[in-house]
């Protein structure tokens, strides 16, 4: 990993190292990947308009998310499938999330059960801050049975993914056939907990049925923070706020759901106004650089998670492929900060970003 200097150069190594048709199903999005795309493109589109002389010393970067603490306002965003990337899987993920001191947002869809991910996370770290990405199945007597096992797990947080009415369209999936996980990886915590279907693991219902009414019934039965993933229009943002959900994540999935859609740091200023404090709001799509976090956080972000470069970490060095992608992250985002002028991140403000043509 000697050469890997940014985020942006771990793709191509792990592009090298994986099956063809895995890379096609973690790097690929919607259609024409417009939105893909869009993500990083629009953060290349925003300036910084640095302060200077404030004399704030070597930055900070700690902060708490949902008042949960975090060393940086990078977590890991939930991707699936991490089998398909290292046969250590989502154990790797989980001790190098740990080991840095920040949230893993563990996905519903991972090959390794929820609660060995967490028993992973707890080899490194006394406390680690673990959150469960959920796809609200229909069936919620089953959805109940998955949200008790997060929480005897000891997840903080429940990350509710309401951006998936179906499965995204990926072409890149359809022309490689690629539909199924190969023999031998499951995703874990689909497993059917009825005595007279041993062993037997489940598909993952996406369905457009669901409502604000399937959100109001999940807080009746947890006491857990819900925070709502996927959300783009401020009218939504609103709506959650008055539902009681607690977070907001502004993402459009990694542009792997509605190709076009705009890009997540575009929807999210009008999300923050939305919201007006009454929730946090976090952002995923498109995050590569320190410069990225920091814009996130000017337009009032309180933390930003990455999805595939920690997938494109995992696939070159495991464990310590996850650490130093996150390093890369950390240690940008400190040095934007300073360039900027800001001691921590809560010092960043909305004057810093201007947003307009390409630089
Ligand atoms: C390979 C892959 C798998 C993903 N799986 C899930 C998932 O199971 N649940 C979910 O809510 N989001 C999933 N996402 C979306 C991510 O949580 C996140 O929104 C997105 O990756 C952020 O964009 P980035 O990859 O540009 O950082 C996945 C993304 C990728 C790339
Ligand atoms: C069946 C859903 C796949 C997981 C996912 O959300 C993604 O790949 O983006």
């Amino acid at each position: 990993m000697d050469g890997l200097l940014t985020v942006a150069d771990f793709e191509a190594p792990a592009a090298e190292a994986l099956d063809p048709v895995h890379y096609d199903y973690f790097a690929g999005g919607a259609r024409d990947e417009i939105t893909v795309r869009a993500n990083t493109s629009a953060f290349a589109r925003i300036r910084l308009r640095p302060r200077v002389l404030r004399g704030r010393g070597t930055p900070r970067l700690a902060t708490t998310v949902l008042g949960q603490p975090a060393s940086m306002p990078v977590l890991l965003a939930p991707t699936a499938f991490h089998r398909l990337a290292h046969p250590e899987a989502e154990r790797a993920t989980a001790r190098a999330a740990a080991r840095a001191g920040t949230v893993l947002v563990a996905a519903m869809l991972s090959t390794v059960a929820i609660e060995d991910i967490a028993a992973e996370a707890r080899k490194v770290a006394a406390d680690p801050v673990l959150w469960f990405q959920l796809y609200l199945q229909r069936d919620m007597g089953f959805t109940e049975a998955v949200v008790r096992r997060a929480e005897a797990a000891g997840v903080r947080a429940l990350v509710v993914t309401a951006d998936s009415p179906a499965l995204g369209h990926h072409e890149r999936n359809d022309r490689n056939g690629f539909h199924d996980l190969p023999p031998g990886m499951r995703c874990e915590n689909l497993r059917e907990l009825r005595a007279d279907e041993p062993g037997h693991v489940r598909q993952v219902d996406l369905s457009p049925d669901l409502s604000w009414a399937h959100v109001a019934r999940l807080r009746a039965l947890t006491d857990l923070p819900i925070l709502l993933k996927g959300v783009l229009h401020p009218e939504d943002a609103r709506i959650a706020a008055d539902e009681g959900v607690d977070g907001i994540v502004v993402s459009n999935h990694g542009g792997r759901q509605l190709d076009t859609a705009l890009a997540s740091v575009e929807a999210l200023p009008a999300v923050v106004d939305a919201v007006a404090g009454r929730l946090p709001v976090l952002l995923d799509g498109g995050i590569r650089r320190g410069t990225d976090v920091v814009k996130a956080l000017a337009y009032g972000a309180c933390a930003v998670a990455v999805g595939r470069p920690v997938v494109w970490g995992l696939t070159v060095g495991g464990e310590d492929g996850v650490t130093r992608v996150l390093d890369i992250l950390r240690d940008e985002t400190a040095h934007t900060l300073m360039l900027c002028g800001c001691g921590t991140p809560a010092e960043v403000s909305r004057d810093l970003v201007l947003a307009g043509p390409p630089c």
